[in-house]
């Protein structure tokens, strides 16, 4: 018996050829790019996120500063950074760290970034142009995607994906990127029925559901791309924690090829999130 094992698309390759060219359109344009993050609270998750970003920005040669905020700021608070922020015209992009604390209207404060600054692509006007089929500044983790299947010569137009998840920072932009790319797109949630019978139809299935190995062999047809986006913290059988993907380890034998958790999708969402900022900039006049 021959056990097939899938090709494995590591996330840093991708992501370094992506940075190279962020760093050469960053260094371009008369001034650096200039990112500014804003968390708050003290999740440990976001202060590891933050900081990875922030690290990353100024290697490429971009300028990034970090307000880390009380997790008590109040939303008018929040709100009168982001219209500051809004107005510095040395200000290109901006990135509030989700999620906010539970007395902060999320919505209220990502319509309130100036859609030219919102290098996560979550403001409803660049929601609409994706969708429109007019894409502007992209969620970076499905563009993130995107750019590492172009990568590694995956073909897209054609193919039958199948997207689980449907949220609006994951899920619902892939399957605009995917549609907008001439993906037959199909997309899967709690609600959904049968769910194996729906991925085993995917050419290119992505996991994006924060369900630890959720995605079993069963459900992935022979030869499939699969792009786990899953983040979980789980405890290992050392009792330390890990990361570990929405798919399982065993889908390796079934799939032609398999993004791994960690070293996968999270390294194209903080490149693509500095090609962003590149992008702003170079849309944004210069005084
Ligand atoms: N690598 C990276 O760069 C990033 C990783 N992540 C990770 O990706 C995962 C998803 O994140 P996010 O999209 O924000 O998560 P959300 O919790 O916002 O969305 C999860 C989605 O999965 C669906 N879902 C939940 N359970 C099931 C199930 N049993 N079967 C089918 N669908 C199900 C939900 O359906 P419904 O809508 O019906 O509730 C929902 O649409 C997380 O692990 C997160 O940490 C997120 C962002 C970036
Ligand atoms: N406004 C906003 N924009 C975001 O893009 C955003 C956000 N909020 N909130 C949270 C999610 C999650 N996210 C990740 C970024 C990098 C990794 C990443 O680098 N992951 C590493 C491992 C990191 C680790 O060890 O914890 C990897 O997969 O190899 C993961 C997840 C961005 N998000």
């Amino acid at each position: 018996m021959t056990a097939t094992t899938a090709r494995v698309l590591a996330g840093p390759p991708a992501a370094e050829a992506l940075l190279a060219s962020v760093a050469a359109r960053a260094a371009r344009l008369p001034t650096p790019p200039t990112l500014v993050m804003v968390r708050l609270g003290d999740d440990p998750a976001s202060v590891s996120y933050v900081r990875g970003k922030d690290r990353k920005a100024r290697e490429v040669g971009l300028r990034s500063t970090v307000h880390a905020l009380p997790a008590e700021t109040s939303q008018a608070e929040l709100l009168a950074l982001i219209a500051e922020l809004n107005a510095d015209e040395s200000v290109n992009g901006i990135l509030v760290q989700l999620p906010l604390p539970p007395h902060v209207n999320e919505e209220a404060v990502l319509h309130a970034i100036d859609p030219r600054k919102d290098v996560d692509g979550f403001h409803p006007v660049n929601v609409g142009e994706l969708w429109a089929g007019r894409p502007t500044l992209t969620p970076c983790t499905p563009a993130g995607i995107m750019f590492l299947l172009s990568h590694y010569g995956l073909p897209v137009a054609r193919q039958r994906a199948v997207i689980v998840g449907r949220s609006h920072i994951v899920g619902r932009p892939m399957a605009a990127l995917l549609l907008n790319a001439d993906a037959t797109v199909t997309v899967a949630h709690s609600r959904t029925v049968d769910l194996a019978a729906v991925t085993r139809e995917a050419d290119l299935l992505v996991a994006a559901v924060g369900r630890p190995h959720l995605i079993t062999p069963d459900m992935v047809k022979p030869g499939a791309t699969v792009i786990d986006v899953g983040i979980n913290r789980v405890l290992g059988p050392d009792r330390r924690a890990h990361l570990t993907g929405d798919v399982h380890p065993d889908v390796a034998g079934v799939a032609g090829a398999l993004t791994p958790v960690p070293g996968g999708v999270g390294p194209m969402t903080i490149a693509q999130l500095l090609a962003n900022t590149v992008t702003a900039a170079e849309r944004q006049p210069t005084r």
